[in-house]
């Protein structure tokens, strides 16, 4: 089929949040994982195709350069309209790489104009007067202040684009928002004759995310979180571009029997681990004990499990314990110890014929995801705002896995994962 939207992420986490997105509307949605080697054959390629990268921190030459191989796969599988997508808390530093990898998206495609929309209002991400909130809190005043590899300590994203691009920055807010799609597109139109090429836009509820999608469905690229996309597909329908009844994914067969590996140690994912431990086995992994003594012992734990059972490990630990670990090795080498550890432990739950996967956490999941060798995933239901289920092959294996953004998901997140697939 030929592709409506190509989509490029900047992690695997907020791939799966984007395409989960997307399918909400019942569109099938393919997922691949890094750019595919073999060039794009109509008869696999589907309406929307997310290309999930892992560039958020790279240097900038190299995300550039990734993402702009990906929009030639994108172009070949037929897109006319792109989609560049990263964090909803607009995660990058004063380098990059939201904007460098905008501006080379829009000279490749010979557009002058795109708008940056972060805002996912489910999951607490607002913009008014340019300024992201999450919840209630500033940006620069939430927990994203701390982040170890993209400390986000200003809240104003013109103030963070700025620094990013050559070209002018600019913002439609809430107010014109709120006027309609007729007077959003004719503030976009008036901004591009002044040569503002880079426009944020305010959006605080989903109604807004409806008006700027509407607006800008046709804009060759637009930029954001994944929710500003979640209209798209129901608004191509009505367009006639693509088909109302495009084919609909359906649950592989499953063997009983779960894994759930959480790197993650957000504060959610820390209360979701606690949650779900009266009703699962589970091993908690520490980075220092790995350092010393390897990953046998967890691998001899997981070995002893009943197949069917619900097990989890995880690393996830308070910001004292995580720091200690980092003194001791090293910020990278401890978080590498873990996602090498957890990959593993996912390969050997494989091996050992589990075919229901969690993985909680963005940097983590890209290890599990990488160890478990997938390469392509469909989208399945949603279990909670932007974590869906994605069904998958692994090596001859197919499986269930779900990939959670650290911050993603009720308290409940891995019951209420385990039990939807059961109702499948
Ligand atoms: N106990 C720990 N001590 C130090 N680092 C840890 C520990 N547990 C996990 N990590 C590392 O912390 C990082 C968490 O990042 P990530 O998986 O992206 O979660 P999030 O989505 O919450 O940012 C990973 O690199 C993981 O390996
Ligand atoms: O937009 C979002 O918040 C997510 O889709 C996302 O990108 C999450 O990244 P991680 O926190 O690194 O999982």
């Amino acid at each position: 089929m030929k592709t409506i939207l190509g989509c490029i992420a900047d992690d695997f986490t907020g791939a799966t949040d984007l395409a989960g997105l997307l399918a909400r509307s019942g569109v099938k949605v393919s997922l691949r994982m890094g750019i595919p080697d073999e060039a794009p054959k109509p008869e696999t390629t589907a309406a929307f195709e997310v290309i999930a990268l892992k560039c958020r921190t790279s240097p900038v030459d190299e995300a550039v350069a990734e993402c702009r191989r990906a929009l030639e796969w994108l172009k070949a599988a037929g897109a006319e309209r792109f989609f560049w997508k990263y964090c909803s808390t607009f995660d990058s530093t004063d380098k990059g790489n939201i904007g460098p990898v905008a501006e080379a998206l829009m000279a490749d495609l010979g557009t002058d104009q795109t708008i940056y929309c972060p805002a996912f209002p489910e999951n607490g991400r607002s913009i008014f007067m340019g300024n992201l909130f999450v919840n209630e809190a500033p940006l620069a005043e939430s927990p994203m202040r701390n982040h170890p590899l993209t400390p986000m300590r200003d809240s104003n994203l013109m103030r963070l684009l700025e620094p990013q691009v050559s070209g002018a920055v600019g913002l439609v807010n809430r107010l014109a928002v709120d006027r309609g799609v007729d007077a959003l597109r004719m503030r976009l139109d008036e901004l591009k004759a002044t040569g503002t090429q880079h426009v944020i836009v305010d959006a605080v509820a989903n109604q807004d995310l409806y008006t700027i999608a509407e607006a800008c469905r046709d804009m060759p690229l637009m930029t954001g979180g994944s929710a500003v996309a979640m209209p798209l597909p129901d608004l191509y329908i009505k367009d006639g571009v693509l088909d109302a009844n495009a084919e609909r994914p359906s649950a592989p067969q499953l063997a009983k029997g779960a894994i759930i590996l959480a790197g993650s140690c957000s504060e959610m994912t820390r209360k979701q681990v606690a949650a779900i431990k009266s009703s699962a086995a589970s091993l908690r992994l520490d980075p220092l004990d790995l350092a010393e003594n390897g990953n046998e012992a967890a691998r001899a734990w997981l070995k002893a499990q009943p197949i069917e059972a619900v097990k989890m490990i995880y690393a996830s630990a308070e910001p004292e314990a995580v720091l200690a670990a980092q003194e001791k090795l090293g910020v990278a080498r401890a978080g590498e110890l873990v996602e090498a550890a957890l990959a593993e432990l996912a390969v050997d739950a494989r091996d050992m014929g589990t075919q229901r996967f969690v993985a909680a956490g963005g940097e983590t999941s890209g290890a599990v995801t990488k160890g478990l060798g997938v390469q392509r995933m469909t989208i399945g239901p949603e279990i909670a705002p932007g974590v869906p289920w994605t069904y998958c092959e692994s090596g001859d294996t197919e499986i269930a896995l779900t990939l959670k953004s650290g911050n993603f998901g009720a308290e409940t997140f891995f019951a209420d994962a385990l039990a939807l697939l059961e109702e499948l």
